[in-house]
């Protein structure tokens, strides 16, 4: 593989490729991908074949997607012939009614699940966080910003309240404006790995990120581009190589991230639960009334808060609803495949 790739997280576990015709989706705009091959940034569109086999919005494209792609005549374009198949992917519903996910970013190490320490901790959002970090297939790093606004006594409380929650997850305390706690932070930005940072508004992304990227670079982040009609009109940059060789992605559609499909990372996330719904005595126990409930014994013993059980029941059946949903879609698409079937049989048969 060549070097200029490797550089842009190329790792072997995204087979499949045709060494020189890869590029890294760095932004999304539209109908048009701002893409990289390692060496020269340039802008793509999809060729027709693929928007001929794309049939979910999964198939296409977003920003840390690895794509095959084949240069124009003029040096600066290129289109995309294939997604590769991605190594993790974070979904949203697509907006409106329909239960189609949409991806937000693709291949994904590691996310950095951004706090404040200078505001009470929302812990019920904490484990949404985690929770959609290990749908995706990435591993989570919580990392509480603004230490320099905050008391020690502050930093523990909250950090014990995001143990509690993020178990076994590593926790990094930062200040963007200090500098300190950045050594710790840059552990978890290794040369060629990429991180994405997820949290609410205010927490501190963005200065974070500035703050990663040096200070030459952050006039980088709103690039202007003229259009075609000569225009100048901003573009939002949504992924950064950084000096240290790590990429970072801040995209905005990491803020509406819902739940997809979270089935395995439910249990990774509650899995103190999950550990005492397997002493509970009935293997089909609700955990409401029944005797011998090992979760009920918990919460009355305290060692459970109720907070965190009924976090839990929520995410459950909102995750259940989602499946029903999308199950139902599946039949749908079946029935309609064999209507379109025995349609054609009809027409093939009609005129003999
Ligand atoms: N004291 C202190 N202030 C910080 C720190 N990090 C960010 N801030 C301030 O917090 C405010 C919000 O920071 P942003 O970086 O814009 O937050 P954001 O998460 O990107 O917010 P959105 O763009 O709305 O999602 C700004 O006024 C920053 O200067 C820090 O480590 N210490
Ligand atoms: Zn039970």
């Amino acid at each position: 593989m060549n070097k200029a790739i490797e550089k842009l997280g190329w790792d072997d576990s995204i087979r499949d490729a045709e060494n020189d015709k890869l590029a890294r989706i760095i932004t999304v705009q539209k109908n048009s991908y701002r893409i990289s091959d390692g060496e020269v940034e340039y802008f793509a569109h999809l060729s027709g074949k693929f928007l001929n086999q794309a049939t979910t919005a999964l198939d296409f494209p977003a920003v840390g997607d690895w794509a095959e792609v084949q240069k124009l005549a003029d040096e600066q374009k290129a289109v995309i012939h294939r997604v590769l198949p991605r190594k993790s992917q974070f979904i949203r519903q697509a907006a409106g009614l329909k239960t189609e996910g949409q991806i937000v970013a693709a291949n994904i190490d590691l996310v950095f699940i951004v706090n404040s320490l200078n505001h009470d901790l929302n812990v019920r959002r904490m484990e949404r966080y985690i929770l959609a970090t290990y749908e995706s297939g990435a591993s989570p790093v919580v990392v509480l910003t603004k230490l320099d606004e905050s008391t020690p006594e502050d930093v523990m409380r909250i950090i014990a309240q995001v143990e509690e929650v993020a178990i076994g997850v590593p926790i990094v305390a930062i200040s963007s404006i200090t500098g300190e706690g950045m050594e710790e932070l840059l552990k978890y930005l290794p040369a060629q790995k990429t991180v994405a940072l997820l949290g609410s508004s205010g927490v501190g992304k963005s200065t974070l990120v500035n703050k990663l990227l040096g200070e030459e670079v952050q006039e980088t982040k709103d690039i202007r581009e003229a259009d075609s009609k000569g225009r100048h009109t901003t573009t939002h940059r949504e992924m950064f190589i950084m000096p240290n060789g790590a990429l970072l992605i801040d995209t905005p559609g990491m803020r509406e991230l819902q739940l997809w499909d979270g089935d395995s990372a439910i249990d990774t996330t509650f899995q103190d639960i999950e550990a005492l719904v397997l002493e509970c005595r009935f293997t089909d126990c609700q955990h409401d009334t029944e005797p011998g409930c090992r979760v009920q014994e918990a919460l009355a013993a305290g060692e459970l808060t109720e907070e965190r059980f009924q976090s839990y029941l929520k995410l459950q059946r909102e995750l259940a609803y989602e499946k029903r949903k999308q199950d139902q879609k599946a039949r749908l698409e079946e029935k309609n495949k064999w209507k379109q079937v025995s349609k054609e049989l009809k027409n093939k048969y009609k005129f003999r």
